[in-house]
């Protein structure tokens, strides 16, 4: 593998070109928190999600509301498109620095140096002109999957309420941050396959499924598949060795991350925490894996400055623009 001798604009990213390396692994416990009730239990909730934001960046979400039937029909409709031809796929690719679009092994990260091990199609409603599979190709895709984008948009912003609680905001603040119906938008809905290792060669395992990183948004909601493991957290960027730890995808629940956008917002009281996706092992199930991760960037207008001050002030979309431009090849 190598290592990226480039020279990343944000400080976030010069430290993640230091972090590709196996590590250690350690089991560590990540909250499960309980949405049930939400309005009456709100101050209750808040405390909790704060807990867990400033200790470990990551908690699971039980009682969020989505159906899993919903959940299971975007994950089928999400096999379904990949499943279409690489030449169909390719009549929707991926635009430079847009999150929307359809890319093939093309996303390096800084840890790494090399493309991660996946395919991916990346929905962000504001972009999608000509983006979406056609009703002959993907018949039903275009409306289960803008029904789930908004589905989880809004039990995001239900947990951003809370932060907004917390850092003295006004209770919609986040909310009126991530407008869906404001023309810059650009939270996204990301459906990702890792590709089967069955039959792979020994080589095809020095990779990464997603190599190291910290997501660049202010909070991402990840749904996965029970028996398709693979994601790890790891708290605490300084330690010498890094401590990895497993994070077993379990049914119903919505795994979510704090991002470099909150963590800033927040004056660096929120953690956003270095994950990545590995590669099985022999004795683990070898075949494909997909998960669908939302993250609500707030849009591009809102201006991302924390109660404290302690840094100048950013739109949302430039701050975005540095992260996306250094993790994409061309
Ligand atoms: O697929 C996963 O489990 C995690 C994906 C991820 O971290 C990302 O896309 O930012
Ligand atoms: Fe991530």
């Amino acid at each position: 593998m190598t290592q990226t001798a480039k020279n990343y604009s944000l400080e976030e990213l010069n430290l993640e070109t230091t972090f590709g390396g196996i590590g250690k692994t350690k089991h560590r416990d990540v909250p499960q928190i309980d949405l049930g009730d939400f309005e009456k239990r709100k101050a209750e909730i808040a405390d909790q999600l704060w807990k867990a934001s400033t200790e470990i960046g990551f908690f699971q979400l039980v009682n969020h509301g989505i159906p899993q039937q919903q959940i299971d029909e975007a994950f089928e409709m999400t096999e379904r498109f990949f499943a279409l031809s690489h030449e169909t796929k390719a009549k929707y690719p991926l635009g430079k620095g847009t999150n929307a679009g359809w890319e093939y092994k093309s996303q390096v990260r800084p840890s790494t140096g090399t493309a991660d091990n996946k395919e991916s199609y990346q929905i962000t409603p504001t972009r999608m002109a000509k983006l979406w599979p056609s009703g002959e190709e993907l018949p039903g895709f275009k409306a289960a999957m803008l029904a789930f984008e908004r589905a989880n948009w809004a039990v995001g912003m239900k947990v951003l309420s809370c932060f907004a609680l917390k850092l003295g905001f006004a209770p919609d603040f986040f909310t009126e941050a991530h407008d869906p119906l404001a023309p810059d938008y650009q939270s996204t809905l990301r459906l990702l396959h890792y590709l089967p290792m069955t039959n792979a060669k020994p080589e095809d395992y020095t990779g990464w499924r997603a190599g190291a990183h910290t997501d660049y948004d202010c909070l991402t909601l990840l749904h996965q598949r029970p028996g398709q493991g693979g994601l790890q957290l790891c708290p605490g960027k300084e330690a010498s060795e890094l401590e990895w730890t497993d994070v077993e995808p379990l049914p119903g629940v919505i795994t979510c991350n704090i991002g470099d956008m909150l963590k800033r917002w927040s004056d660096d009281q929120l953690l956003s925490t270095l994950h990545r996706v590995r590669m099985p092992r022999d004795d683990e199930y070898l075949g494909p894996r997909y998960s669908l991760p939302f993250f609500c960037q707030a849009n591009m207008n809102a201006i991302v400055q924390g109660p404290k001050k302690i840094y100048p002030p950013i739109t949302a979309h430039d701050y975005l623009q540095q992260r996306i431009a250094a993790n994409f090849a061309g």
